[in-house]
């Protein structure tokens, strides 16, 4: 078929030529056939030509839809990973916030606050459960000379290694916490005087035989402990008065000692 229309296309134009056809009566019929065909011919071609252009103009609408959705994909991408980023952030800015306000910067242990907190809970505890507890209140002896002679920094060391020493001889159940300057509050839950003062003398003694070294010179320290048992109808911070006054007797009666404050 192919064969054939380019045959007639080729060969009408050139019968159309010959002179001497002209005078046949299909001649004029012809001619007006073949002209009506080629004006036929342009309008396809242009009707196809705009599909084309349609066609290639669709396509790149589509691809240009495609890259503007992938790059959009790519942002949101990255805002969820800057989002990530940002959530773990604010994760470790808050336990950091929560460290802070709960623990002591230089000797790593519990603060005054989280003692505060436990203590009130332990007093709860005891209204309800009627479970004794006991408090120790130590101080080191004669802090000030150590600072004195040695500088602030050793004494910083020297808090350091001492908090070290309380925190690995009282039990896990116990707090130990630092209530202030060269002044540290152990909490012992479920315990009663006898059993604080065993645990105490043995904290006592512990420090006793800590040493720290400032150039050949090997420093000791001492401290001295109240315990104060809480008992019904006090406070927490009766109970925490009491290991108070026990303390000032111990540092009364000649310091690196326990006292034991009188039930009441
Ligand atoms: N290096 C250092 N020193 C501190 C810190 N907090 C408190 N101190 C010092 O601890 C000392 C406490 O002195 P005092 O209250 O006179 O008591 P002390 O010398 O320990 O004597 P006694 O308690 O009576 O045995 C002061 O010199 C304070 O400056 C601290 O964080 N670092």
């Amino acid at each position: 078929m192919k064969g054939n229309k380019e045959d007639l296309e080729a060969q009408i134009p050139r019968l159309l030529e010959q002179t001497e056809l002209q005078q046949s009566p299909l001649y004029a019929p012809l001619n007006e056939l073949w002209s009506a065909h080629q004006d036929l011919a342009r309008r396809i071609d242009r009707i196809s030509h705009i599909s084309d252009g349609f066609q290639s103009m669709a396509r790149q609408r589509e691809q240009s839809l495609t890259e503007r959705l992938n790059k959009q994909l790519r942002q949101l991408e990255k805002v969820a990973r800057i989002s990530d980023r940002y959530q773990n952030m604010m994760r470790d800015l808050n336990e950091a916030l929560r460290e802070a306000s709960t623990h002591d910067a230089l000797t790593g242990l519990g603060n005054r606050r989280l003692l505060v907190d436990r203590l009130k809970k332990e007093a709860e505890r005891f209204i309800r459960y009627q479970r004794p507890f006991s408090i120790a209140m130590l101080d080191v002896d004669h802090f000030k000379n150590i600072n004195d002679r040695y500088g602030h920094e050793v004494g910083d060391g020297a808090l350091i290694e001492l908090a070290r020493v309380l925190d690995a001889e009282i039990r896990d159940s116990d707090l130990c916490g630092r209530w202030g300057g060269e002044e540290f509050l152990i909490l012992l839950p479920e315990t009663g005087t006898a059993e604080a003062t065993l645990v105490m003398e043995r904290v006592r003694s512990a420090v006793e035989r800590l040493t720290i070294r400032v150039q050949d010179e090997s420093v000791g320290m001492t401290v001295s402990i109240g315990i104060a048992q809480h008992s019904p109808n006090n406070s927490y911070s009766d109970t925490i008065s009491q290991a108070d006054h026990a303390l000032l007797e111990a540092k009364r009666g000649g310091r690196n000692q326990l006292h034991t404050a009188t039930a009441g």
